[in-house]
């Protein structure tokens, strides 16, 4: 399993903060931002549409590490199928969520997974099959031994899940997680019942971190990833109330996605969530961030290029 090692970054802090990047995949309504907002915040609300793709993360502190889980949760939307791939690339992790209520969006997980079929080798990517709304059991569409049998066909972890009455979704994004340890020997996950007892919205802890993994760069070096370090906050982050700093990445891919549906990459970009705080220079920052670190210039044609 592939994740990223940065060095700490406090002062006298030498440990190293793995990067382990979880992406939501799924038709719209399903229940991706939903799920996401339960794991976070262990609560359950309406909320829109998800525009482009939200952002946040979730730092564990460890003895011997920092884990920063990276969670993206993407539109279902048809009209941001096109950008999805921007947003998967370089996943360590992806639930791929339908509604069991709904058995075209079950159909429509299968498409998911061969697109990451296509883009990821079996030993890459962990990859979730998530059928969510069990708390809508009269209006079930998919049984769990359909979702269950395609799921070891494909060699995917398999769960049903509510974000409603809060089913299964600490245990879902848990067995990603563990599963993830698996490749590589890079992390091991244990459940740490003393510690967040069973309730806890993360209970995981490092037990060893035996070194970095394949791809594990230091700050500034070539071909890495760049870590988090713009402040900037968007999506499900600041309906969480909780602004983060953004991903130089997503930054860009945003951006990106504007200039694809006829936008501009400035402030006055249209997909941008609507009252998000840092809608202006903190944004360009981070475009301009994202840009440097592909070695690019601020203007269209190196974004689309760097992207
Ligand atoms: N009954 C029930 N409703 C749910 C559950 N999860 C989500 N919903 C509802 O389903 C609808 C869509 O939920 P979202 O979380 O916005 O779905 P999404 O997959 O993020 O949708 P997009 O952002 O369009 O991709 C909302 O009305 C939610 O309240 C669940 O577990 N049970």
């Amino acid at each position: 399993m592939a994740q990223t090692v940065v060095p700490g970054s406090s002062l006298g802090d030498n440990r190293p903060t793995y990067i382990y990047k979880m992406v939501l995949l799924g038709s719209t309504s399903v229940g991706k931002s939903s799920l996401a907002y339960r794991y976070v915040k262990n609560d359950f609300k309406e909320s829109l549409p998800t525009v482009g793709c939200s952002f946040f993360t979730q730092t564990i502190q460890l003895e011997t590490a920092t884990i920063k889980l990276e969670i993206w949760d993407t539109a279902g939307q048809e009209k941001y199928h096109s950008v999805c791939h921007l947003y998967y690339r370089g996943a360590h992790a992806a639930l791929l969520v339908y509604d069991l209520t709904n058995k075209e969006t079950f159909n429509r997980a299968k498409q998911w997974l061969m697109e990451l079929e296509k883009e990821f080798l079996p030993d890459e990517i962990v990859i979730a099959l998530v059928g969510n709304k069990t708390d809508l059991a009269d209006e079930r569409e998919v049984a769990a031994e359909d979702g269950e049998e395609f799921a070891r066909s494909r060699s995917l972890l398999f769960m049903e899940t509510s974000a409603k009455s809060n089913h299964q979704v600490n245990d879902i994004f848990m067995a990603v997680a563990g599963r993830g340890t698996s490749f590589g020997s890079v992390l091991i996950f244990v459940l740490d019942v003393t510690r967040f007892g069973t309730k806890g919205r993360i209970p995981l802890v490092l037990e060893g971190a035996r070194g970095a993994g394949r791809d594990a760069v230091e700050p500034g070096r070539a071909g890495g990833r760049p870590p988090p370090s713009i402040p900037c906050s968007v999506g499900l982050e600041q309906q969480l109330g909780t602004p983060d700093r953004a991903h130089p990445e997503q930054c860009c891919i945003a951006s990106h996605d504007a200039l694809q549906r006829g936008g501009t990459a400035g402030t006055a970009n249209p997909i941008w969530p609507k009252g998000c705080p840092v809608q202006g220079a903190a944004w360009s920052q981070g475009l301009t961030t994202a840009l440097r670190q592909r070695g690019g210039q601020g203007d269209k044609a190196s974004l689309v290029a760097a992207c």
